[in-house]
Protein backbone atom coordinates (compact mmCIF):
# COMPACT_ATOMS: atom_id res chain seq x y z
CA UNK A 1 0.00 0.00 0.00
CA UNK A 2 1.07 3.38 -0.99
CA UNK A 3 2.36 5.64 2.22
CA UNK A 4 0.90 8.47 3.32
CA UNK A 5 2.52 10.91 1.80
CA UNK A 6 3.54 13.66 3.96
CA UNK A 7 2.83 17.16 3.78
CA UNK A 8 6.54 19.29 3.81
CA UNK A 9 4.92 22.75 4.43
CA UNK A 10 6.86 24.57 7.48
CA UNK A 11 3.75 27.53 6.86
CA UNK A 12 0.57 24.89 6.60
CA UNK A 13 -0.29 24.55 10.12
CA UNK A 14 -3.87 23.58 9.14
CA UNK A 15 -6.13 22.17 11.60
CA UNK A 16 -6.98 19.65 8.78
CA UNK A 17 -3.73 18.70 7.40
CA UNK A 18 -3.45 14.93 8.62
CA UNK A 19 0.26 14.72 7.10
CA UNK A 20 1.69 17.68 8.24
CA UNK A 21 3.98 16.93 10.99
CA UNK A 22 4.52 20.93 11.28
CA UNK A 23 0.86 20.76 11.56
CA UNK A 24 0.35 23.37 15.01
CA UNK A 25 4.06 23.92 15.92
CA UNK A 26 4.21 26.82 17.89
CA UNK A 27 7.39 28.50 16.05
CA UNK A 28 6.82 32.23 18.26
CA UNK A 29 9.68 33.81 19.95
CA UNK A 30 8.95 35.58 23.69
CA UNK A 31 10.19 38.37 23.75
CA UNK A 32 12.83 40.22 26.51
CA UNK A 33 11.12 40.49 29.98
CA UNK A 34 11.33 43.75 30.23
CA UNK A 35 9.63 44.64 26.57
CA UNK A 36 5.95 45.19 26.95
CA UNK A 37 4.73 46.05 23.30
CA UNK A 38 1.37 46.53 22.79
CA UNK A 39 0.74 46.04 18.76
CA UNK A 40 3.47 45.10 16.71
CA UNK A 41 2.80 46.32 13.19
CA UNK A 42 4.78 44.99 10.04
CA UNK A 43 5.60 47.36 7.18
CA UNK A 44 6.43 45.32 3.64
CA UNK A 45 6.15 45.56 0.37
CA UNK A 46 6.41 43.22 -2.54
CA UNK A 47 9.45 44.69 -4.17
CA UNK A 48 12.63 46.73 -2.93
CA UNK A 49 12.97 50.48 -3.64
CA UNK A 50 9.59 51.10 -3.29
CA UNK A 51 9.49 53.65 0.03
CA UNK A 52 8.98 51.14 2.86
CA UNK A 53 10.98 52.59 4.96
CA UNK A 54 10.46 56.01 4.19
CA UNK A 55 6.81 54.72 5.08
CA UNK A 56 8.01 52.60 8.33
CA UNK A 57 9.36 56.19 9.42
CA UNK A 58 6.74 58.54 9.12
CA UNK A 59 3.78 56.31 10.50
CA UNK A 60 6.37 56.40 13.49
CA UNK A 61 6.86 59.88 13.65
CA UNK A 62 3.51 60.73 13.30
CA UNK A 63 2.18 58.02 15.99
CA UNK A 64 4.63 59.34 18.07
CA UNK A 65 3.86 62.91 17.56
CA UNK A 66 0.51 61.80 18.49
CA UNK A 67 1.80 60.84 21.55
CA UNK A 68 2.42 57.00 21.72
CA UNK A 69 5.26 55.36 22.55
CA UNK A 70 6.34 53.61 19.26
CA UNK A 71 9.92 51.68 18.43
CA UNK A 72 11.82 50.52 15.34
CA UNK A 73 12.73 47.03 14.44
CA UNK A 74 14.87 47.25 11.09
CA UNK A 75 14.40 44.00 10.19
CA UNK A 76 15.94 44.44 6.47
CA UNK A 77 19.08 42.83 7.36
CA UNK A 78 21.25 43.49 4.34
CA UNK A 79 19.83 46.90 3.59
CA UNK A 80 18.92 48.71 6.43
CA UNK A 81 17.85 52.56 6.22
CA UNK A 82 15.83 53.52 9.07
CA UNK A 83 19.04 54.79 11.42
CA UNK A 84 20.38 56.48 8.25
CA UNK A 85 16.86 58.22 8.06
CA UNK A 86 16.57 59.25 11.54
CA UNK A 87 20.39 60.62 11.47
CA UNK A 88 21.47 57.70 14.20
CA UNK A 89 25.44 57.66 14.52
CA UNK A 90 25.60 55.84 17.91
CA UNK A 91 26.06 52.04 18.39
CA UNK A 92 23.84 49.96 20.46
CA UNK A 93 24.74 49.11 23.73
CA UNK A 94 24.70 46.02 25.91
CA UNK A 95 23.59 45.27 29.69
CA UNK A 96 24.12 42.60 31.83
CA UNK A 97 19.95 41.96 31.27
CA UNK A 98 19.98 42.56 27.34
CA UNK A 99 20.52 44.48 24.25
CA UNK A 100 20.43 48.35 24.29
CA UNK A 101 18.17 50.09 21.34
CA UNK A 102 19.63 53.20 20.09
CA UNK A 103 17.03 56.56 20.86
CA UNK A 104 16.62 58.88 18.39
CA UNK A 105 16.42 62.40 19.15
CA UNK A 106 12.73 62.65 20.04
CA UNK A 107 13.21 59.05 21.90
CA UNK A 108 11.78 56.89 19.68
CA UNK A 109 13.84 53.39 20.23
CA UNK A 110 15.90 51.69 17.32
CA UNK A 111 16.93 48.99 16.58
CA UNK A 112 18.96 47.84 13.39
CA UNK A 113 21.45 45.69 12.28
CA UNK A 114 24.13 48.57 11.21
CA UNK A 115 23.26 50.14 14.81
CA UNK A 116 25.82 46.85 15.42
CA UNK A 117 28.21 46.52 12.82
CA UNK A 118 31.62 48.51 12.99
CA UNK A 119 30.81 50.05 10.09
CA UNK A 120 27.79 50.97 8.46
CA UNK A 121 29.10 50.09 4.97
CA UNK A 122 29.95 46.99 6.09
CA UNK A 123 28.24 44.38 3.81
CA UNK A 124 26.15 41.55 5.78
CA UNK A 125 26.90 38.23 3.87
CA UNK A 126 25.17 35.82 5.98
CA UNK A 127 23.13 32.57 5.00
CA UNK A 128 19.19 33.48 5.44
CA UNK A 129 18.82 31.15 9.05
CA UNK A 130 21.60 33.86 10.32
CA UNK A 131 19.82 36.66 8.90
CA UNK A 132 16.44 34.90 10.47
CA UNK A 133 17.97 34.39 13.82
CA UNK A 134 19.50 37.99 13.87
CA UNK A 135 15.61 39.82 13.58
CA UNK A 136 14.43 36.90 15.97
CA UNK A 137 17.05 37.90 18.80
CA UNK A 138 16.10 41.35 18.01
CA UNK A 139 12.23 40.58 19.22
CA UNK A 140 14.02 38.50 22.14
CA UNK A 141 17.23 39.74 23.18
CA UNK A 142 16.38 43.42 23.20
CA UNK A 143 14.81 45.64 25.96
CA UNK A 144 12.25 47.67 23.77
CA UNK A 145 10.49 49.07 27.52
CA UNK A 146 7.38 49.61 27.12
CA UNK A 147 5.40 50.35 24.04
CA UNK A 148 2.72 51.37 22.62
CA UNK A 149 3.49 50.08 19.19
CA UNK A 150 6.67 48.15 17.85
CA UNK A 151 7.08 49.01 13.66
CA UNK A 152 9.05 46.41 11.97
CA UNK A 153 10.51 47.20 8.65
CA UNK A 154 10.78 44.17 6.61
CA UNK A 155 12.85 43.38 4.12
CA UNK A 156 11.07 43.39 0.17
CA UNK A 157 9.47 40.08 -0.75
CA UNK A 158 8.16 37.16 0.77
CA UNK A 159 11.52 35.41 1.60
CA UNK A 160 12.93 33.87 4.79
CA UNK A 161 12.95 37.11 6.97
CA UNK A 162 9.37 37.92 6.11
CA UNK A 163 8.26 34.45 6.86
CA UNK A 164 10.55 34.44 10.34
CA UNK A 165 9.09 37.30 11.53
CA UNK A 166 5.24 36.47 11.06
CA UNK A 167 5.83 33.07 12.82
CA UNK A 168 8.22 34.21 15.39
CA UNK A 169 6.48 37.68 16.47
CA UNK A 170 2.88 38.68 17.57
CA UNK A 171 2.31 40.78 14.37
CA UNK A 172 -0.71 42.34 15.09
CA UNK A 173 -1.52 43.35 11.89
CA UNK A 174 0.28 44.63 8.24
CA UNK A 175 0.61 47.30 6.17
CA UNK A 176 1.09 47.13 2.34
CA UNK A 177 3.52 49.15 0.29
CA UNK A 178 3.44 49.99 -3.13
CA UNK A 179 4.02 52.60 -5.92
CA UNK A 180 1.86 53.08 -8.98
CA UNK A 181 2.42 50.95 -11.65
CA UNK A 182 1.61 47.96 -13.67
CA UNK A 183 3.42 45.12 -11.25
CA UNK A 184 1.17 46.47 -8.01
CA UNK A 185 -1.74 44.14 -8.64
CA UNK A 186 0.36 41.19 -8.56
CA UNK A 187 2.86 42.50 -5.67
CA UNK A 188 -0.31 43.43 -3.58
CA UNK A 189 -1.50 40.24 -4.30
CA UNK A 190 1.18 38.12 -3.11
CA UNK A 191 1.81 40.15 0.05
CA UNK A 192 -2.28 39.60 1.18
CA UNK A 193 -2.02 36.09 0.26
CA UNK A 194 1.06 35.91 2.37
CA UNK A 195 -1.00 37.26 5.15
CA UNK A 196 -4.09 35.23 5.24
CA UNK A 197 -1.38 32.16 5.20
CA UNK A 198 0.10 33.41 8.45
CA UNK A 199 -3.86 34.70 9.88
CA UNK A 200 -2.25 38.51 10.46
CA UNK A 201 -4.57 40.69 9.33
CA UNK A 202 -3.79 43.23 6.07
CA UNK A 203 -4.41 46.87 7.86
CA UNK A 204 -4.55 48.54 4.39
CA UNK A 205 -2.16 50.16 1.61
CA UNK A 206 0.23 52.64 0.93
CA UNK A 207 0.89 53.79 -2.37
CA UNK A 208 4.14 55.82 -2.00
CA UNK A 209 5.70 57.67 -5.07
CA UNK A 210 2.04 58.05 -6.30
CA UNK A 211 2.24 61.96 -8.00
CA UNK A 212 4.62 64.88 -8.01
CA UNK A 213 3.22 67.98 -7.38
CA UNK A 214 4.94 71.02 -9.47
CA UNK A 215 5.78 73.82 -7.18
CA UNK A 216 5.61 76.08 -10.28
CA UNK A 217 1.93 75.43 -11.30
CA UNK A 218 0.89 73.77 -8.72
CA UNK A 219 -0.78 70.78 -11.03
CA UNK A 220 -0.38 67.13 -9.92
CA UNK A 221 1.68 64.97 -12.59
CA UNK A 222 1.48 61.20 -12.50
CA UNK A 223 4.81 60.26 -13.18
CA UNK A 224 5.45 56.63 -12.32
CA UNK A 225 1.92 56.34 -14.96
CA UNK A 226 -1.70 56.25 -13.70
CA UNK A 227 -2.85 54.73 -10.10
CA UNK A 228 -4.38 51.36 -9.96
CA UNK A 229 -4.23 51.37 -6.33
CA UNK A 230 -7.91 51.68 -6.04
CA UNK A 231 -8.86 49.14 -7.82
CA UNK A 232 -6.22 46.46 -6.24
CA UNK A 233 -8.08 47.85 -2.77
CA UNK A 234 -11.20 47.03 -3.70
CA UNK A 235 -10.65 43.40 -5.28
CA UNK A 236 -9.08 42.69 -1.98
CA UNK A 237 -11.72 44.85 0.33
CA UNK A 238 -8.58 47.23 1.69
CA UNK A 239 -8.32 50.79 2.91
CA UNK A 240 -5.82 53.17 0.66
CA UNK A 241 -4.40 54.60 3.76
CA UNK A 242 -2.19 57.14 1.91
CA UNK A 243 -0.94 58.36 -1.12
CA UNK A 244 2.45 59.95 -0.65
CA UNK A 245 3.54 61.92 -3.53
CA UNK A 246 6.97 62.25 -5.18
CA UNK A 247 8.70 64.56 -2.82
CA UNK A 248 12.37 66.06 -3.20
CA UNK A 249 11.82 67.14 0.43
CA UNK A 250 11.05 63.62 1.76
CA UNK A 251 14.35 62.07 0.31
CA UNK A 252 16.26 64.69 1.78
CA UNK A 253 14.48 64.26 5.07
CA UNK A 254 15.23 60.84 5.23
CA UNK A 255 18.63 60.56 3.06
CA UNK A 256 20.26 63.32 5.50
CA UNK A 257 18.67 62.40 8.68
CA UNK A 258 15.65 64.91 9.97
CA UNK A 259 12.75 62.43 9.06
CA UNK A 260 11.53 63.59 12.45
CA UNK A 261 11.07 66.76 11.64
CA UNK A 262 8.51 65.81 8.82
CA UNK A 263 5.40 67.72 9.48
CA UNK A 264 2.64 66.75 6.74
CA UNK A 265 -0.61 65.00 7.35
CA UNK A 266 -0.03 62.55 4.55
CA UNK A 267 -0.01 59.58 7.24
CA UNK A 268 -3.30 61.21 9.28
CA UNK A 269 -5.60 58.38 7.90
CA UNK A 270 -3.20 55.22 8.74
CA UNK A 271 -2.81 56.38 11.99
CA UNK A 272 -6.38 57.14 12.50
CA UNK A 273 -6.88 52.80 11.94
CA UNK A 274 -3.60 51.97 14.28
CA UNK A 275 -5.44 53.89 16.82
CA UNK A 276 -8.68 52.22 16.54
CA UNK A 277 -7.04 48.59 16.71
N1 LIG B 1 7.76 59.84 -1.78
C1 LIG B 1 9.07 59.99 -1.95
N2 LIG B 1 9.58 61.14 -2.45
C2 LIG B 1 10.90 61.27 -2.63
N3 LIG B 1 11.82 60.33 -2.36
C3 LIG B 1 11.38 59.16 -1.88
C4 LIG B 1 10.00 58.93 -1.65
N4 LIG B 1 9.86 57.66 -1.17
C5 LIG B 1 11.10 57.15 -1.08
N5 LIG B 1 12.01 58.04 -1.50
C6 LIG B 1 13.46 57.83 -1.57
O1 LIG B 1 13.69 56.60 -2.27
C7 LIG B 1 14.76 55.88 -1.66
C8 LIG B 1 14.26 54.47 -1.29
O2 LIG B 1 13.31 54.59 -0.25
P1 LIG B 1 13.24 53.52 0.94
O3 LIG B 1 14.60 53.24 1.47
O4 LIG B 1 12.20 53.96 1.89
O5 LIG B 1 12.73 52.25 0.10
P2 LIG B 1 12.59 50.75 0.56
O6 LIG B 1 11.38 50.22 -0.09
O7 LIG B 1 12.67 50.64 2.04
O8 LIG B 1 13.88 50.13 -0.08
P3 LIG B 1 14.50 48.68 0.20
O9 LIG B 1 13.42 47.73 -0.12
O10 LIG B 1 15.66 48.62 -0.72
O11 LIG B 1 14.87 48.67 1.66
C9 LIG B 1 15.24 56.70 -0.47
O12 LIG B 1 16.35 57.43 -0.85
C10 LIG B 1 14.07 57.62 -0.18
O13 LIG B 1 14.49 58.85 0.37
Amino acid sequence: MAEERKCSSTTCGKESCKGCDKAKVDFSVKPHKMSHVKKVIGVVSGKGGVGKSLVTSLLTVTMSKKGYKCGILDADITGPSIPKAFGIKDKAMASAQGMLPVCSSSGIPIMSINLILENDTDPVVWRGPVIANTVKQFWSDVIWGDLDYLFIDMPPGTGDVPLTVFQSLPVDGIIVVTSPQELVSMIVEKAVKMAELMKVPVLGLVENMSYFKCPDNGKSYQIFGESHIDEVADYHNLKVLARIPIDPSLAEACDKGFIEEFEGSCMDEAAGVLEEM
